[in-house]
């Protein structure tokens, strides 16, 4: 069986984070590893507090996966501080870990702060060029390219800046344009747009997570990036227009549609 590690922090109320991921993983068929930064309590509403582990517990989660199981893809979301991204940046070269996708989180949808100001930059230069692919939503991607996106050709500039600095290739998520749900992958110089349809649905909780874990599965099965972010994108507009509607803010995505 492929296996799939997910490095991030835990939603209490199930939606985004490990909880997406692990939810996204089973539902591949494919077999789920987890090592947790930080606890969240967060609800639909919003985010109330995070309590990270230390840079020492990180690293024997991740020390007892790697020594055991190895991973065929590693899925990296929420990593509050800088020391956090350390510690995943070293253990990833230690272990020699592959088909690593790293979503950029950096504020919920709700408006909470989910990585210190000060650990952009190690972001940026440690772990950033380990990944096969970063999936920043625009949010995100206007961060790391310092420019303002309105319509497709910025998405595409930014794309290119971007892989300026990281090694691999760059998916730009569309899902908060709000005419469209078009994605932008940029990988080995071309761009490959994988338009989605808008769905109407205000419970988009745990979008991005979702996605970029999903391509991690697509990535252990042995597809192509294109492959596995297009399939990744079949799987979002699944889940989305199965439809749930839990708590009174933005809820949760409906990771059963396919059973
Ligand atoms: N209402 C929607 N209809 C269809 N697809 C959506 C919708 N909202 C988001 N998506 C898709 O979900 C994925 C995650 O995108 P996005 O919401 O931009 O990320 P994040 O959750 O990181 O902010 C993308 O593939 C995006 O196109
Ligand atoms: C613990 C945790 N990790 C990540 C997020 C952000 O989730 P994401 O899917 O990127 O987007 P929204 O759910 O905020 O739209 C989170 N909220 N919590």
């Amino acid at each position: 069986m492929k296996t799939v590690l997910t490095i991030a922090g835990s939603d209490s109320s199930g939606g985004a984070g490990i909880q997406a991921d692990i939810k996204t993983i089973t539902a591949h068929g494919l077999y789920a590893m987890s090592a947790i930064t930080a606890l969240t309590a967060q609800n639909t509403t919003g985010v109330y507090g995070i309590m990270e582990v230390t840079p020492e517990f990180l690293a024997n989660q991740l020390d007892c996966i790697f020594k055991d199981i190895y991973p065929d893809a590693v899925k990296i979301g929420m990593v509050s501080s800088a020391a956090l991204i350390e510690v995943i940046a070293d253990k990833l070269k230690e272990y020699k870990a592959a088909h690593i996708v790293v979503d950029p989180v950096m504020v919920s949808t709700s408006g909470s702060r989910l990585l210190a100001e000060d650990a952009s930059k190690t972001l940026i230069k440690t772990l950033i060029p380990l990944a096969q692919v970063i999936t920043p939503n625009i949010p995100e991607t206007e961060v790391l390219c310092k420019m303002d996106i309105k319509n497709a050709g910025d998405m595409e500039q930014a794309a290119v800046k971007i892989a300026e600095f990281t090694k691999g290739a760059v998916l730009v998520k569309g899902g908060h344009d709000l005419n469209d749900a078009n994605d932008l992958l940029y990988e080995a110089g071309t761009f490959e747009w994988i338009n989605g349809e808008r769905i109407e649905n205000p419970n988009t909780h745990g979008t991005g997570c979702t996605l970029s874990s999903a391509i991690a599965c697509g990535l252990a099965k042995g597809d192509t990036l294109s492959d596995s972010v297009k399939a990744a994108k079949e799987y979002i507009s699944g889940a989305l227009r199965a439809g749930l509607n839990l708590g009174h803010g933005s809820g949760p995505l409906n990771h059963m549609f396919r059973i």
